[in-house]
């Protein structure tokens, strides 16, 4: 687009922004006021907004009437900027990084740094991440000409598999949950970006301080650098305690045999030890660059990282209209087409797989239809191609009742029988009980959410915690009364590959 013609969308941009019907909780100012700023040097800001230092100011005055610390969010559109070298950047700022592709759209985001951060622990955690979501958006004040999606005041992070598990080894960095709102975010969506600035401004705080420090941080981050860390060196790969895992497979389908339960998600673990820290930019864009049909993330926590490349979606909500995904059932791609069609003939037609995914089908259904309208589910399932393996798939379309939010859906929803099991408390508890590793934040919900409660979350699946020179990969697979201990353990040997290709290789 010529420099003109975007002129030209931004000011258009500017007047439909100004003719929205916007939330009442928000403080939207009069644009026309706007002056250009530019990032000397750096990448050209072509977005009018605000001065930063008018903004501050105006931040830090209601900071100081109201007595409490006063939120502040401007989105600007600027050249489109690579999400890794910005990730990459943002370990100098501090130690609070996201990360975000999704699955099916040219949709990503990387936080940096940390304005705010929502942290609950009960078994009430999504309804009270809710209330003190909807206390922090209702207080911030927003300058967004462009109102797309996944920019402005937006929290990304995750949520433990299972509140009440007790042994935190090896996950003391990860909280039972954490939604961050970074300090600055860039979204690229559909070949543009947009990079938002976040700010908490206290009472007691210098304007000049806070605007110089913005300056230079974003500065730091859309610094261009043709610096591309290398993918890591492993020295290790040890699984732990492979025979006992396949013994705990084989104790599960007698349990589901005796009536215990009906299925049960069984995930064992791969301790990896590398040459050096493990560079999380490089990895990224690997996986990003490897794994089509997958979502990729990155959560940083207390110096550790949570990432992975997950094929499955919880639940996505845009302005109402949800989408949620049935994936269970599972076996490799073949070496040629003819193969890989004779493999998924197979699996569609293998009743124990089928089964494994129809109890995923029926529960995602019944969570889903006491909360929508319109619900839409296809009788059978479809083959679902990853690039090392193929899954059963049953998309599931549905409008979400007003007053619901897409945090109910998430804890209606979590776990499905694709990562806990049926009956879903009684699953958890059995993983809870017999699984011989700590999940944390594998296989919990992962994803975000912007200011008007639309967003996605998929379930943190083919993932690994990266520590240093260390990390755990992850894997499970549904155990249904039919289930095979070794061919079990050879689909959860296939699901780690993805994660062990990009650290390491194979
Ligand atoms: C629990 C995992 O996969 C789930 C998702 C898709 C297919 C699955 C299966 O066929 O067993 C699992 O339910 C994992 O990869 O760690
Ligand atoms: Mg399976």
């Amino acid at each position: 687009m010529s420099q003109a013609k975007k002129e030209n969308k931004i000011e258009k941009d500017i007047r439909d922004s100004r003719k929205t019907k916007l939330d009442d909780s928000f403080i939207i100012k009069d644009f026309l006021e706007y002056v250009p700023y530019e990032l000397g040097g750096m990448n050209m800001l072509h977005t009018k907004v605000p001065q930063i230092e008018e903004i501050i100011e105006d931040a830090l005055a209601n900071a100081v009437r109201e007595g409490q610390p006063q939120l502040v969010s401007v989105v600007d559109r600027i050249d489109l900027t690579d999400p890794f070298i910005f990730f990459q950047n943002a370990a100098q700022v501090d130690q609070h990084r996201v990360f975000w592709r999704s699955a099916e759209e040219d949709f990503v985001m990387a936080g940096s740094g940390c304005a705010s951060q929502m942290f609950t622990a009960s078994q009430n955690r999504f309804h009270e991440l809710q209330k003190a979501w909807n206390d922090l958006r209702a207080k911030a004040i927003v300058y967004d000409p462009f109102e797309q999606k996944g920019t402005g005041v937006v929290a990304l992070g995750g949520f433990s598999f299972d509140s009440a598990e007790e042994e935190k080894t090896p996950w003391e960095s990860f909280p039972d949950s954490q939604m961050t709102i970074p300090a600055f975010l860039l979204t690229n969506r559909n070949g543009e970006s947009y990079f938002t600035t976040t700010v908490l401004i206290y009472p007691e705080d210098h304007e000049q301080q806070i605007v110089h420090q913005i300056l230079e941080q974003r500065a730091l981050l859309l610094k261009e650098s043709r610096d591309v860390p290398d993918l890591p060196e492993r020295l290790h790969a040890t699984e732990l305690n492979p025979e006992d895992w396949k013994a705990s497979v084989k104790r599960a389908t007698d349990d589901i045999k005796q009536g215990i339960l009906d299925k049960v998600v069984l995930a064992r673990e791969l301790r990896v030890t590398f040459k050096d820290p493990v560079q999380i930019a490089a990895v990224l864009r690997e996986l990003v660059n490897t794994q089509e049909n997958s979502y990729i993330f990155a959560v940083e926590s207390g110096g550790d990282y949570f990432i992975g490349a997950t094929p499955e979606r919880l639940v996505k909500v845009e302005d109402q209209q949800l989408v949620s995904t049935c994936l269970a059932g599972t076996t490799p791609r073949g070496k040629d087409a003819e193969e890989d069609h004779a493999l998924g003939q197979q699996l569609y037609h293998d009743p124990k797989n089928r089964q494994e995914h129809e109890f995923v089908v029926r529960m995602i259904r019944e969570a889903v239809e006491a909360c929508c309208y319109n619900v839409e589910i296809p009788k059978a399932p479809v083959l679902y191609p990853l690039s090392n393996l193929q899954h059963l798939y049953t998309p599931v379309r549905a409008t979400l009742e007003n007053g619901y939010t897409l945090l109910d859906v998430v804890e209606r929803l979590h776990p499905t029988p694709a990562l806990g099991g049926m009956p879903q408390k009684a699953s958890v508890t059995y993983i809870r009980e017999n699984e011989y590793l700590n999940r944390g934040w594998y296989a919990g919900p992962i994803g975000w959410f912007d200011r008007s409660n639309n967003g996605e979350f998929a379930v943190a699946i083919r993932s690994a915690l990266i520590q240093g020179k260390e990390a755990s990969l992850f894997a499970g697979c549904g155990v249904v009364e039919d289930s095979d201990p070794e061919a079990e353990y050879e689909e959860t040997a296939v699901k780690l590959k993805p994660m062990l290709s990009v650290l390491g290789g194979l």
